[in-house]
């Protein structure tokens, strides 16, 4: 089914800024033929009883309510195949232990295939409309991964994953050179950009050093200059834990933020995973750049050692959008995303260690509310990404998903509650796959959701 040159009409639920919920009751969204939001009608508008009178308006039945498609910030694709599994070690063991061997299975395109195919799917189906992907370190794969984001109608970045420092990586994983390593990621961004069936640029490429204990500065230095050159989406992942915090401390004898400065890496367009250990001043740089966060609740209780001060980045206006973090987060769900952000900010505001006095056991003024976590698992991702999505209005894109709240195998009970605010709760604490009834991306369905 096709919205594009069409309008639908329902209930439409967006958090157009921090902390509130936008309720736009019967409201009627007309949509172009490329699939931009050109209308929203609500019934007090003039013109709103001739425009709904419109005969190709698909009018959702009650209880249907539609949020704007879920962007995730932070994704490992060839991970999915250990999602919920292998959270026992520490992160740089974890890597070494687990994640390297598996995404060196990616060599083979026969074993790529089916798992990257599995995850977009899924993906979809859970309301992921926009993914922003790490590969691995084969350009091939990688563009095996872009192939199909573009085939099933997801909004992707897509990026080669740059390794190429032997003192980290293993032999069985690793770019060749700092050369191969910009060769590869050049190679990528050429298949995204030409790609015959990509011509509206649904999917774009990013340049993505994986992080920088696994690069060289040879690697990081031309990738930097590839950013300027190409202007292309950058990604890696920044002081995540005291371990990889540590080693930039001790290799640089500075930040992981002012080391991704020094080499090109910080602009408008990066995206930074995790960042859990930022200063005042990384924060700082980091909204001089205009970088962004990739806030990964779920992961980081596993691989951090600290929660992200997202309320302090929040106050300084840096711009942060939410990661599932696959599979370092054991739930491929942006739903759980935004459940874990309320909750672990809810442990950093009020401590963890009862032996402690209350007053000296937290950090007053951490919480975050569900609806701001909301806003930035969808608004918040689409001002990262500098892209217009995540929101219902005029120049946007048509990328939403249709909740039921009445699916019998769902597990939302309203037990007749219509107040939108307590709906939007029962819908972000309780949806779960049998509740999407569609996802829409540019205004075209896409497959099947349950
Ligand atoms: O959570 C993580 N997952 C990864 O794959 C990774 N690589 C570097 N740092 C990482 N952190």
């Amino acid at each position: 089914m096709i919205l594009r040159g069409r309008a639908i009409l329902g209930t439409f639920l967006h958090a157009p800024q921090q902390g509130t919920l936008e309720v736009l009751a019967d409201t009627l969204i007309e949509i172009d033929a490329t699939g931009t939001i050109t209308a929203v009608l609500q019934p007090t508008d003039a013109g709103y009883a001739e425009a709904t009178d419109r005969t190709d308006v698909l009018r959702l039945p009650r209880g249907r309510y539609v949020l704007p498609g879920f962007v995730d910030l932070h994704i490992h694709a060839p991970q999915y195949p250990q999602l919920g599994q292998a959270l026992d070690e520490p992160l740089e063991v974890w890597l070494q232990k687990y994640t390297f061997p598996l995404e060196a299975r990616y060599a083979d395109l026969d074993f790529a295939r089916p798992r990257y195919t599995a995850l977009v799917e899924d993906l979809l189906a859970n309301g992921t409309t926009t993914a922003l992907y790490f590969a691995t370190q084969h350009t091939e794969a990688t563009n095996l991964l872009a192939d199909i984001c573009i085939d099933k109608g997801q909004r992707a970045l897509v990026g080669k994953v740059v390794m190429d420092d032997p003192a980290a990586c293993p032999d069985f994983y690793r770019d060749a050179s700092p050369e191969a390593a910009v060769a590869g990621t050049r190679a990528v961004i050429d298949h995204i950009r030409t790609h015959p069936a990509n011509t509206d640029a649904r999917v774009l490429p990013v340049i993505t050093p994986r992080f920088i204990p696994s690069c060289t500065d040879e690697a990081l230095t031309a990738l930097g200059q590839l950013a300027a050159e190409c202007d292309c989406h950058v990604q890696t992942h920044c002081s995540e834990s005291d371990w990889a915090h540590g080693h930039v401390l001790n290799r640089y004898g500075h930040t992981d933020a002012q080391a991704l400065d020094s080499f090109g890496l910080l602009t408008r367009k990066s995206v930074l995973a995790h960042s859990n250990f930022l200063t005042d001043a990384d924060m700082d740089r980091l909204v001089v750049r205009q970088s962004a966060v990739a806030h990964c609740a779920l992961s980081n209780i596993y691989f951090a050692n600290a929660v992200f001060p997202l309320r302090r980045a929040l106050e300084k206006h840096l711009h942060v959008g939410l990661g599932t973090d696959i599979s370092g987060g054991p739930s491929a769900s942006m739903f759980e995303a935004c459940r874990t952000t309320v909750q672990v900010s809810r442990l950093l505001q009020d401590g963890v260690d009862p032996t402690l006095p209350a007053a000296n056991r937290g950090t007053p003024g951490s919480a975050i509310d569900l609806k701001t976590a909301f806003h930035l698992a969808t608004a918040g991702g689409g001002i990262a990404l500098d892209l217009p999505i995540g929101l219902f209005a005029p120049g946007y894109r048509f990328d939403a998903l249709v909740i039921d709240t009445t699916a019998a195998s769902g597990s939302i009970r309203l037990f007749g509650e219509t107040q939108p605010g307590a709906v939007f709760e029962k819908i972000l604490y309780g949806a779960s796959r049998a509740n999407i009834e569609q996802v829409w991306v540019d205004g075209r369905l896409t497959g099947q959701t349950h």
